[in-house]
């Protein structure tokens, strides 16, 4: 960060801001087109909620400066975390940046290193296979809800083991949706209103507070099953070098959350929770929506479901999917960084000023909302020539490199996404599975539009599956 040192750049307002709710009824109605709109105006425009000035990050080389460089200078905060909080708690993805943030990232950053995530590797594709097994052939199937529901049981079974109460399963996917949707509500309304003992308010708590019951549930299953070793027992080859190593001891391997169990005391039952809920929200739509669109973009290009298809014949033959065979799938890789690229997921994440700053020659005053968005920087022309093409191979080697670093889908800096790792191991797993299990499929209902709202969603999107291939 550095004070300007010439008089600042004045920061264009986008057009259309109405009065009183200023740019608002655009971000509501068509959010895509509006915020990619605004790169036409400049590298950081000003936009209006309600009355509350935003500023719009629109080039990805200072959107890294807000994420890495100058990040001490724009920490999280601001209203629409606070209404996360109410969810989440202090969650790694909530709790404000600094010591704590940076201690609690640290202690669970273990968790999803890439050694830990193989040891769950087979368990989630037992899991996936089963249930992307028992579709029934030809039934229209609803691809958002669908690839939801299998991220969230991939993600218990990675997490917490693979022999959770099945009741545990059935109430966190019924109430996942409707949380979410009441989560959005609060960072929408006044916070006025938010505390209103309205019944949707009281609803939305309940529902929370079940929530928080139900993590409690897994912790304890997951603590009770996971019992001690006798005091002779061989350690396996390489534990010592894990930093887990007497903790992995201790206790029969289980799941990836066994890492945080073994902190528990250093940070207590609810942070436990929190960061629990935290990782169950941010895991399970990111993924499931990629999934959706990835599907939906196969089904509508017939050489890259042939390319697909061929990649794992070569790998596989006929026998399953197996975890080592991941790293052998590069262009599945490719095909999933394409569908994170064409729809976000993620289209706004906001940070605030912690004092007046200039950024690219703009001055944002002391406590502005900042805005940046994976949607706008994966969508700009300059970086990424056409598109809206599904253009797997843009991720090629010799191509990528036009890219130059604005791809952010993760993020970047001390707030970069802690679940990548996993995520990546949990795509191409799902998908690799559904094209083995499934010979053909096809949409079933009208190509979707793309709906902003958590995460760049699909609005209506239904396929059906069939045993048997069209030649
Ligand atoms: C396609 C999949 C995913 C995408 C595109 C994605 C995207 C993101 C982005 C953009 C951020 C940064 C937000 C910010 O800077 O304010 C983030 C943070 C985060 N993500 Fe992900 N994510 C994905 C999957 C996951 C998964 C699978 C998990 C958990 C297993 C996860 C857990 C988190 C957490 C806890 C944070 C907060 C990190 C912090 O503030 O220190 N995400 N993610």
């Amino acid at each position: 960060m550095s004070a300007p040192t010439t008089a600042p750049i004045p920061t264009p307002t986008a057009p259309g801001r109405l009065p009183l709710i200023g740019h608002g009824l655009r971000l509501v109605r068509d959010p895509l087109p509006f915020i990619t709109s605004l790169r036409e105006h400049g590298s950081v425009v000003r936009i209006r909620i309600g009355p509350t000035p935003a500023y719009v990050v629109t080039d990805p080389a200072l959107a890294r400066r807000v994420l890495v460089a100058d990040a001490a200078h724009f920490p999280k905060g601001g209203k629409y975390y606070d209404a996360l909080r109410v969810f989440l708690g202090d969650g790694v993805a909530t709790v404000a940046d600094g010591d704590t943030h940076l201690r609690n990232r640290r202690l669970m950053q273990p968790m999803f290193s890439k050694a830990h995530i193989a040891e769950r590797g087979n368990a989630m594709i037992d899991q996936v296979r089963t249930m992307v097994g028992a579709w029934p052939e030809a039934e229209p199937r609803d691809m958002f809800a669908g690839m939801n529901e299998i991220t969230l049981a991939t993600f218990l079974v990675a997490v917490f083991g693979a022999d959770l109460p099945p009741h545990l399963e059935g109430e966190f996917t019924a109430l996942m949706p409707e949380i979410m949707r009441g989560t959005i509500r609060q960072v929408l309304l006044p916070s006025w209103i938010s505390r209103l003992p309205l019944p949707s308010n009281r609803a939305h708590a309940d529902r929370v507070a079940r929530l928080r019951a139900l993590i409690d549930q897994a912790i304890d299953h997951h603590t009770d099953a996971t019992t001690p070793r006798s005091a002779g027992a061989e350690s396996a080859p390489g534990a010592e070098a894990c930093p887990h190593a007497s903790q992995a001891r201790r206790r029969q391997p289980g799941g990836l959350f066994e890492t945080l169990i073994g902190v528990e005391d250093q940070l207590g039952r609810r942070q436990l929770q929190d960061e629990a809920i935290t990782l169950l929200a941010g895991a399970i739509e990111t993924t499931g929506t990629t999934l959706a669109w990835a599907l939906y973009e196969i089904a509508a290009n017939p050489t890259v479901e042939r390319r697909l298809r061929e990649e794992l014949a070569s790998v596989c033959r006929d026998r399953p999917l197996r975890y080592d065979d991941l790293d052998r799938l590069p262009y599945a890789r490719r095909v999933l960084q394409e569908a994170i690229r064409k729809y976000g997921v993620s289209w706004m994440v906001t940070r605030t000023t912690a004092r007046d700053i200039d950024l690219g020659g703009h001055l944002i005053p002391e406590g502005a909302d900042v805005v940046w968005s994976p949607y706008l920087h994966q969508h700009d022309p300059s970086y990424y020539p056409d598109p809206d093409t599904f253009d797997p191979d843009r991720w090629e080697t010799d191509r990528a490199a036009a890219t130059r670093g604005s791809f952010l889908a993760f993020g970047d800096g001390r707030r970069k996404c802690i679940g990548e790792n996993f995520a990546w191991v949990e795509l191409t797993i799902i998908l690799a599975t559904v094209l083995q299990l499934w010979p053909r499929f096809e949409m079933t209902s009208p190509a979707p539009r793309a709906q902003a709202i958590i995460t760049v969603k699909p609005d209506a999107l239904t396929m059906g599956f069939h045993r048997e291939s069209a030649d």
